[in-house]
Formats: C-alpha cells, structure tokens, sequence
C-alpha cells in the first residue's frame, strides 16, 4: 500500500475483500485466540489465567463489540488512501473502539493491543493489499505516521514500561510491519500444521515461539525483566521438550502456566499477535502465500 498524498483516491485492488468480510475474519480471529487453550498465563476455555477481572466469556464479548469498529476502519481505508488524514480517522476510529470495549466488559483492558495491531492490519488489507506481508508493511506506514488528534492522556502501562525498560511494545512492533507475526508466527503455524500436528497444537506452539521471542510491555509492566525471562525461557522450554502436542512438551506448558499465573504474568502482547497472524491466515488473498 502506498503512501499517497491526501487526496488521492486508494488504489483498492477490484477485489479487495468487502468490510464486512474483513470485520467478522478480525472477530473470528479474537475468538479463536481466546479460546484456544490451554494457553500460559492468559484467558482460555479453563479460565482466567493470570488475569483477577476477566473470563472467556467477557473476552468473547469484547470481541464481538469491536465489530462495527473493524468494519468501520476497513470502509475509511476504502475511502481515503494511506496518509495522515486516514492515520487520524483510524487513531478516532481506534479510541471509539476502545470506549466500546470498556462500556462491554465494565472497563476492563481485554483487547487493547489486539485492536491495535488488527486494526491497522484490516485498514491495509481494506487499502489494497494483496499478500500478507504486503498488509504488514501497509500496517507498519500507517503506523508510523503522525496523529495529531491523540488527546492528552497518563502514560499507559505499556509507555511506563518502554521508559523504563526500553522496550518498543505494540507500536514498534506495528512500526517494524509485525516480524513476530510474519516471521515467527505464520511459519510455525505453517510449519507445524505441514507436519500433521493438529490446528490446536499448531496455534499452541506459534504462540508459544512468539513468547519466547517478544519483548511484551504487557509482561514487563508486571513482572520486570526477571518476569520477562521467565515467560520467555519457560516457552523456549516447552518447545525444546517438542512443543504443545507432545507430553513432556504439554506437561513443561503446565508447568509455566501455573508459574505465570501464580507470578501474575500476562504474555498478553503474544496473545494479540496471535489473534493477528490468525486473521492474516484467513484473508482470502489474490495470490497464493507462497508466491512472495
Ligand atoms: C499502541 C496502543 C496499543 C497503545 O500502546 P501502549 O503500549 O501505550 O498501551 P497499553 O499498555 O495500554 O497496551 C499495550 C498492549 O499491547 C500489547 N503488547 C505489548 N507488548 C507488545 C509487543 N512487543 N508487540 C505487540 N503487542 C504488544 C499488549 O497486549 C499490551 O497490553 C494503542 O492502544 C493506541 O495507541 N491506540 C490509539 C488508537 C489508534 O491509533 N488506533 C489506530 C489503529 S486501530
Ligand atoms: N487470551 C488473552 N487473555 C488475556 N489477555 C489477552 C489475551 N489475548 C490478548 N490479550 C491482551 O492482553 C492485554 C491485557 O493485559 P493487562 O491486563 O496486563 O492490561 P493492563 O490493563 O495494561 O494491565 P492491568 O490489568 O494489570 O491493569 C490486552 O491488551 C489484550 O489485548
């Protein structure tokens, strides 16, 4: 997707799925993040990990609310090119999504990294692009440009924990056009399912490789450093004892989930890419993914 100049009409692709499409692939995608289980630390079938204020069913209903707001950031990237008047409507479009999900779940934070990185993620695929990383990088410029309509507001946990720590968190990894989506996640989920493993085990152990590898301010505000190492080496462990399908790979995950529900630790930003890479897997694309 290109960055054009304001007024420019969006080069959408004739057959660019409709917003509608798009919408419900970005709820299917939560909803099959959130109930995949069991997943370490974070909300599934079994219960509420290593969170005290939510379960899957409000998870479930956080989803659904971010509908109409999926489908109207898909029809402004219709509209409007890739430039900073389409950055400002999304960054609107964005934070009425937010409120909308606070009003559904009484003011608990459930999807506010995955609105994020889907949202961008719908508006590229809305824009016109035609492979997964292709969406990836329209994602990524229209994260980098500038809204001068972010009200002032307290620093969140993820901006206390990237001061502190020097992490990038959700915005360098939108910045960066989503590495741990495209180039952890989608091939192990690739990788596992060409290996026979079922789509469980699949979506488990792409979690799980992304865990290992990202830098989470959703960990970090938690835990620190110290916290971010345990969820990180306690998924490299599961992996290396052969991942979420086999036993000592289920009984290492086990044993991590209670670690990190016992120590409060949300690989929550994991979680979110996840949901992210599941919706670039279910885009009806042009082109067949092996050809870029
Ligand atoms: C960028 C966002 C996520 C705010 O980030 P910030 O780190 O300041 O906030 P907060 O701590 O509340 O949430 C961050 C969430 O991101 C996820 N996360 C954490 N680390 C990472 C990481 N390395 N990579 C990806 N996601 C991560 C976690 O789920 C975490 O809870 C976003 O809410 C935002 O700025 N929205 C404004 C509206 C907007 O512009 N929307 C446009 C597209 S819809
Ligand atoms: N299955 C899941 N269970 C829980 N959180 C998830 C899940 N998948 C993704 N997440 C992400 O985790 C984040 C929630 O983390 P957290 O509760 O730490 O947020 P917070 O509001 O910053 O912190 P706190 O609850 O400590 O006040 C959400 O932004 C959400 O996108």
């Amino acid at each position: 997707m290109a960055v054009i100049g304001r007024d420019t009409p969006s080069p959408r692709r004739a057959s660019a799925p409709s917003a509608v499409l798009l919408a419900d692939a970005a709820v299917r995608a939560l909803r099959a993040e959130a109930r995949l289980s069991p997943k370490p630390g974070l909300v599934d079938h079994r219960g509420s990990g290593a969170h005290d204020d939510m379960d899957l069913p409000l998870v479930l209903a956080s989803a659904e609310a971010l509908r109409p707001t999926f489908r109207e950031i898909a029809k402004a990237a219709e509209r409007t090119a890739a430039g900073v008047e389409l950055r400002e409507e999304l960054g609107a479009l964005g934070r009425l999504g937010d409120q909308a999900m606070l009003r559904t779940t009484g003011g608990v934070n459930t999807h506010r990294g995955a609105l994020w990185a889907l949202g961008l993620l719908v508006a590229a695929v809305a824009g016109g692009a035609g492979h997964e990383r292709e969406a990836a990088r329209g994602a990524a410029r229209l994260a980098a440009l500038p809204d001068r309509r972010i009200p002032a507001a307290e620093p969140s946990h993820g901006e206390r924990a990237r001061r502190r720590y020097g992490a990038g968190g959700a915005r360098s990894e939108a910045e960066a056009a989503f590495p741990h989506v495209t180039d952890v996640a989608l091939p192990r989920l690739r990788q596992a399912r060409a290996a026979g493993l079922g789509e469980e085990v699949a979506r488990l152990d792409a979690l799980l490789e992304v865990m290992s590898l990202l830098r989470d301010t959703c960990v970090l505000h938690r835990g620190g450093p110290a916290g971010l190492r345990v969820v990180r080496l306690g998924a490299e462990r599961v992996l290396a004892e052969g991942g979420a399908g086999t036993g000592s790979g289920r009984a290492a995950l086990m044993d991590l989930d209670d670690v990190l529900r016992e120590r409060r630790l949300s690989p929550g930003g994991s979680g979110d890419l996840l949901a992210a890479a599941l919706f670039l897997d279910m885009v009806p694309w042009p082109e067949r993914p092996d050809r870029r």
